[in-house]
């Protein structure tokens, strides 16, 4: 029998998107007709779908659908599946029900999080803090839309696929206008006369700024893919930034912030992890003193599989040296598989016999030491600003599901032992963002000289904190996923993904223990003799 033709169209929102396109209008009656194979639809909140096409692709099955064909199947639908499969697959809608609206708020690109404890204080509605101005808010708005328009989807499928973060993605961070490479390198001389996204000024851009941005970025829930995103820049380019000669900084730096040359930082070896003073990797003067024979191996580098340069701690005999060596002849590098995805590029490398120019010296020979040690402290906060957003996306994941999922014939959240673990995960998420802040705010406050004497031992501590924080959330989010939270993609895609991955916070840029014994080591240096 020929279906009734529709009764109207109407402009109408796409759930999911800000698109609005014509959608016809139609009555329940009219939907039910198409109820079988070959002639199917559902309405999913509100909007009807067109499955003819997509019932023998579904991965679910195509069961399940002539189960629910011609009928209501909203809420089989999210039992069963993240809300962004409806944005993905927009394209099946033909219309909406007639004289009803969508109940369930889908996640639209740019937008905040509607979900209590989904953003930070400061961004959530009512809230006030006194850390944060109007540029802050600005520059977060211009991140939250850039991560969901051009970072998320290259994010999701890079993750799986292994393949490093697109050229394309790098330079379109670093063109002008955007400079979000440089953002990443934290306030300084490289920002000044740029104007910055959001209208922010490179003279006032601090730590705020950058939390910030480093914060947004981890929203598009991919952890290896992530570090691949420019994570060997952060921690490679400040050595070449704070002791390269003024000619090296010149071929460098340009080049790496507008996404043409890639930096990653070479520290760590099979035989010295945290333990930098136990460095193998050698470096020898030539007779004629004008270059170095670099020979040894480099384990565990981020991004080292697709760097030009390396910024890497060698030992030249009379101690520890910080040399920046381009790949070239006898430099190889290999993709270690690690838990996390090798869009990381985390990479084995050998330098067999590579011959370094003297000019490639980052500080003074013999003093390298403390050209890892001034970098530690910015690299460890970064990596705070990662995990506690990691934490807290977690969170809310775990919150939407706990909604959303019925068990014994009600919502999870029903259950008091599910509300308690909501309990302790929303204060230690809570709590890892006010450390944050608070140390962000003394970076502000003080110079570099004053960080370095000051926040090397809170830093440690914030640091050890996150990362426990984050594993305690691992394992309370899994337990409230059950089988979802062990099995790639779906439902519980992010929470497998972070409990595979959130070790890496905790053992990357000091381990978990040596962070936390640094940090007590340095109040104890700084206690007065007589307190009793
Ligand atoms: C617009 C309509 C639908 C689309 C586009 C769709 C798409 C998908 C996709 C992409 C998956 C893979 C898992 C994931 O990514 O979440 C999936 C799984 C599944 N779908 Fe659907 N689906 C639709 C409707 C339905 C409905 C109405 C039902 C149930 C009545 C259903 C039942 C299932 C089941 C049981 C699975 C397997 C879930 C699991 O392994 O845990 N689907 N669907």
């Amino acid at each position: 029998m020929a279906s009734p033709p529709p009764s109207k169209t109407q402009y109408l929102t796409v759930p999911g998107t800000a698109k609005s396109k014509s959608l016809k209008t139609f009555t329940k009656e009219e939907v039910a007709q198409h109820n079988k194979e070959g002639d199917l639809w559902i309405i999913i909140d509100s909007a009807v779908y067109d499955l003819s096409r997509f019932v023998d692709m579904h991965p679910g099955g195509v069961y399940v659908l002539l189960e629910v064909a011609g009928k209501d199947a909203t809420e089989a639908f999210f039992a069963m599946h993240r809300s962004e499969v409806l944005i993905k697959y927009g394209r099946y809608i033909i219309g909406t029900l007639e004289k009803e609206k969508p109940k369930y708020i889908l996640p639209t690109p740019g937008a905040l999080s509607p979900v209590p404890y989904g953003e930070p204080g400061w961004l959530s509605e009512g809230y006030k803090s006194p850390y944060y101005k109007d540029s802050h808010r600005a520059l977060q708005k211009f991140m939250r839309q850039f991560t969901d328009d051009h970072v998320r989807a290259e994010a999701q499928v890079h993750e799986k696929s292994g393949e490093r973060p697109t050229v394309e993605l790098i330079q379109k961070m670093g063109a002008e206008g955007v400079h979000i490479n440089a953002m990443r390198m934290g306030p300084s001389k490289l920002l000044h006369g740029l104007n910055l996204p959001g209208g922010v000024k490179g003279e006032e851009f601090d730590y705020f700024h950058e939390q910030i941005i480093t914060q947004e970025l981890v929203r598009s829930g991919a952890r290896g893919y992530a570090d691949g995103l420019q994570g060997g820049m952060v921690i490679g380019l400040p050595p070449v930034m704070n002791y390269g000669s003024e000619a090296l900084k010149k071929a460098v730096i340009p080049d790496v912030l507008a996404g043409k040359k890639f930096i990653a930082l070479a520290i760590s070896e099979a035989f010295a992890g945290s333990d930098v003073a136990g460095l193998r990797c050698t470096a020898k003067k030539t007779p004629d003193g004008k270059h170095y024979i670099v020979n040894g191996t480099k384990k565990w580098i981020t991004g080292g599989n697709f760097a030009d340069y390396f910024s890497t701690g060698v030992n030249t005999g009379n101690g520890l040296s910080m040399l920046l060596i381009p790949r070239g002849e006898g430099v190889e590098t290999k993709i270690i598989k690690t838990s996390y995805s090798s869009a990381a590029g985390t990479a084995y490398i050998t330098f067999d016999n590579v011959k370094v120019p003297v000019e490639n010296l980052l500080g003074k020979e013999g003093k390298g030491i403390y050209v890892i040690l001034s970098n530690f402290n910015h690299e460890r906060w970064v990596m705070c600003c990662g995990s506690a957003m990691g934490s807290r996306f977690i969170v809310e994941e775990c919150f939407k599901w706990a909604h959303q999922r019925k068990v014994f014939g009600k919502p999870l959240i029903e259950q008091a032992v599910i509300r308690q673990k909501f309990a302790h995960m929303f204060a230690k998420v809570e709590a890892v963002q006010a450390f944050l802040e608070h140390i962000t705010y003394q970076m502000n406050s003080m110079t570099y000289a004053q960080q370095a004497e000051h926040l090397g031992g809170p830093i440690g501590i914030l640091k050890m904190y996150c990362t426990r924080v984050a594993g305690e959330i691992a394992d309370e989010a899994v337990q409230i996923f059950g089988g979802r939270g062990i099995t790639q993609g779906g439902m519980g895609g992010y929470i497998e993904m972070f409990q595979r991955t959130q070790k890496f916070d905790a053992i990357l840029g000091g381990a978990e223990e040596v962070l936390g014994d640094l940090g007590v080591r340095q109040a104890s240096r700084k206690m007065p003799k007589a307190v009793l």
